[in-house]
């Protein structure tokens, strides 16, 4: 008996259709994703079709579903939220019907533009996936809270991290690679947690990384449709004090902190990688980039008071005023960044080195750490409130506007 098994995208979700030939007749095993038991059907294939829509979601499942949503535990972040409003609203309107929204109003075109983007997409078929996607956020919310058992290795509840501990390092790697490890609200958060956690657990070092051809893209640009009843200023106001909690966090964090850069670094987590660790390793392919004036933003992170100390005060301009970006060979030239190696051997060799750290002796690591900090703290705290309060007033220009409104038409997409 031959066997074959072919994958098919039939639009709305992946099939498997194996085909079996067996001596005089042929049979087709069809596994959809969300039904538990294979579907066993003869020719003719018109069948098989009329099978497919026999399985699609019924008004009762919508409504289960929309029910659901209001249950998740965890907000599942803007993109989600947009994706399951244009669904909705594809599946109970059918395509969009409304006029196009001003720039300006930021939600209500990120709202039309992902309900738009839908197309002529079939009412039926808009309510099938919108229940597929809440039957898949229901699922990885509940399994990403699940504490993998038994090792010493630890990799909690987070939804946009990593977090790992052995052999006395605690690695928290940016989990968003499909968004370049940009920093949405949510992450903000969990980086703040996690490096609570390790500043508190038994670990000698921490290290900073991220997963993908991308430490981090920095701030999330979608941060700033969700605009909440007071309007943009307290929407700028709430992201100020944000910001300021987060750079606080590794101003005060207690142990050796070590960022980890495979890739390109851009924006607000290269500051305080850069800024506040004691030691930045970085591949050769790594790239590190500040564009704060193409945002219409200005310096965060305490980067206007340590990147003129590190580098030169004209080398510093280049990079926060001009947005020049560096290589990874520039920024140790300049002492951003401590060690360079070569992409093929950089894991190796930077693992060797974390190794050897985690032995020393952890007391005497935070006391010399502190020693060399404690002098810069106060000041580092100020210029870290003067810097988001700056930012404040620039996330309210027409210049940052019109950056984050330029970016967001560039990948309206969804
Ligand atoms: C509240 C505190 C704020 C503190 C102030 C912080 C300031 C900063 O951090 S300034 C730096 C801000 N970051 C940027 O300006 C980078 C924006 N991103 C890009 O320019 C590009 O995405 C890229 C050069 C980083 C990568 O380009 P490419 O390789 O072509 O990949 P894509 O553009 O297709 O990206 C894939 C996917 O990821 C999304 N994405 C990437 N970066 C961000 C971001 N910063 N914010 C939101 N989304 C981002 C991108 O939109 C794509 O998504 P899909 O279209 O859904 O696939």
């Amino acid at each position: 008996m031959d066997k074959h098994s072919i994958l098919v995208c039939m639009g709305w979700e992946q099939l498997e259709i194996r085909l079996q030939k067996c001596e005089g007749w042929e049979q087709i095993e069809i596994s959809l994703p969300n039904c538990s038991s294979l579907q066993v059907i003869s020719f003719p294939v018109v069948q098989l079709h009329l099978n497919r829509t026999a399985m699609r979601a019924s008004q009762k499942d919508f409504e289960n579903a929309m029910n659901q949503v209001k249950l998740l535990k965890k907000d599942p972040g803007n993109e989600v939220k947009l994706k399951l409003y244009s669904l909705y609203k594809q599946a109970t309107e059918g395509p969009c019907n409304m006029p196009k929204p001003g720039v300006f109003d930021l939600i209500n075109k990120a709202k039309w533009d992902a309900w738009n983007a839908l197309g002529s997409l079939p009412k039926e078929t808009a309510r099938q996936n919108y229940v597929d996607l809440v039957s898949s956020l229901s699922s990885s919310l509940e399994s990403s809270s699940q504490v993998e058992p038994g090792t010493d290795r630890k990799s909690t509840g987070y939804e946009t991290l990593m977090v790992t501990s052995e052999d006395g390092i605690t690695k928290i790697m940016l989990n968003r690679p499909t968004k370049k490890n940009a920093l949405n609200v949510e992450m903000y958060h969990e980086i703040m947690h996690a490096l609570k956690a390790a500043s508190k657990d038994d670990s000698a070092i921490t290290v900073l990384t991220g997963n993908g051809d991308y430490y981090s893209s920095g701030n999330d640009l979608t941060n700033f449709t969700d605009i909440p009843p007071g309007g943009v200023e307290e929407k700028a106001k709430n992201g100020a004090v944000l910001l300021r909690e987060f750079v606080g966090c590794f101003i005060d964090f207690p142990k050796p902190l070590i960022a980890w850069s495979m890739s390109s670094l851009w924006g607000i987590f290269r500051s305080p990688s850069l800024g506040y660790s004691i030691a930045v390793y970085a591949s050769d392919r790594a790239t590190f980039h500040t564009p704060f004036s193409h945002l219409g933003q200005s310096p965060e992170g305490c980067s206007s008071y340590t990147f003129p100390k590190i580098m030169s005060p004209a080398k510093a301009t280049e990079m926060l005023v001009f947005g020049k970006k560096l290589t990874a060979g520039e920024a140790c030239a300049q002492g951003l960044v401590t060690e360079v190696f070569p992409d093929s051997t950089f894991q190796k060799e930077v693992w060797t080195r974390l190794k050897a750290f985690a032995k020393l002796p952890p007391n005497a690591m935070r006391i010399s750490k502190e020693i060399i900090r404690n002098r810069e703290k106060e000041k580092l705290h100020a210029v870290n409130a003067e810097e988001c309060s700056v930012l404040q007033g620039r996330w309210l220009s027409d210049e940052c506007m019109n950056a984050v409104v330029n970016f967001l038409s560039r990948k309206s997409k969804l």
